[in-house]
């Protein structure tokens, strides 16, 4: 089943047009993956959906046409955006992050409940509970910005490149658990300019560039695919 669907989504700044009739379907279940390089217009994607950038066309979530509505509504309506740069509260604790993720919700049995939940996939951040995010390392200050996302109970997680300016053995596990989170029923869709290992993941996946999807196919399709092997995993 259609979990999220945009439909010849256009987005602009200003007068820059930064999206051209994007079509894009994440079913229930799947990670899908968003692969282009630099520029290509995956944030803008990602942010066209949350409601933080002027667009056209239409975005459908859970049956609810959800167009143009202000983020926090969308993150109420359980899409959770990790964006691009792990934009953590650098001066709060693991703990203050976390309950700041979950900032609607009023039970402190719910929020201890997805702190577990949060500390199962990663342990790391049980460690470090009471330790200021902006002294931790890149990858786990990762950790927290998915873990955070985690905190409403989303039923998608939008993930803009989780990869970035990590060291190898991080992003490994960093992917491992986005597996992980998908195998125990999370939909995510995954933003990345790291293609092969997002292809290595992701069920199906779309290619970008300048503002239009030029490719989509299964992951493993992909992968085999001449133009993309040429672009993106050289
Ligand atoms: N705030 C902004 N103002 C003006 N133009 C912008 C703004 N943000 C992005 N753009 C432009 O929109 C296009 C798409 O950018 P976007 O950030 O979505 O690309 P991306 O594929 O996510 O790449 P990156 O990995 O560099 O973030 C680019 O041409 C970019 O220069």
């Amino acid at each position: 089943m259609s979990l999220l669907q945009l439909k010849q989504v256009e987005a602009y700044y200003g007068a820059i047009q930064a999206l051209r009739g994007v079509d894009i379907e994440v079913n229930e279940g799947e990670i899908v993956t968003l692969i282009g390089s630099n520029g290509a217009g995956k944030s803008t994607t990602l942010k066209s959906i949350c409601g933080q950038v002027k667009m056209k066309g239409e975005i459908w979530f859970n049956g609810t046409n959800i167009t143009a509505q202000p983020p926090h509504l969308t993150a109420l309506g359980g899409i959770a955006h990790v964006p691009e740069g792990r934009r953590i509260f650098p001066r709060l604790t693991v703990k203050e992050n976390l309950e700041m993720g979950a900032f609607s919700v009023k039970s402190k049995a719910v929020i201890k409940e997805r702190t577990e939940k949060a500390f199962a996939y990663f342990p790391r951040l049980k460690e470090r509970y009471h330790q200021v995010g902006g002294t931790m390392s890149g990858g786990e200050q990762q950790m927290l910005a998915i873990a955070r996302g985690l905190m409403m109970g989303p039923k998608i997680l939008l993930l803009d490149e989780p990869s970035m300016g990590l060291a190898p053995v991080i992003v490994d596990q960093i992917f491992e658990i986005i597996q992980e989170l998908n195998e125990t029923g999370m939909t995510i869709l995954l933003v990345e300019q790291n293609a092969y290992q997002a292809l290595q993941i992701a069920h199906r996946g779309y290619v970008i560039q300048t503002g239009e999807i030029t490719l989509q196919d299964a992951a493993a399709e992909l992968l085999r695919n001449d133009q993309v092997k040429e672009a993106y995993l050289a």
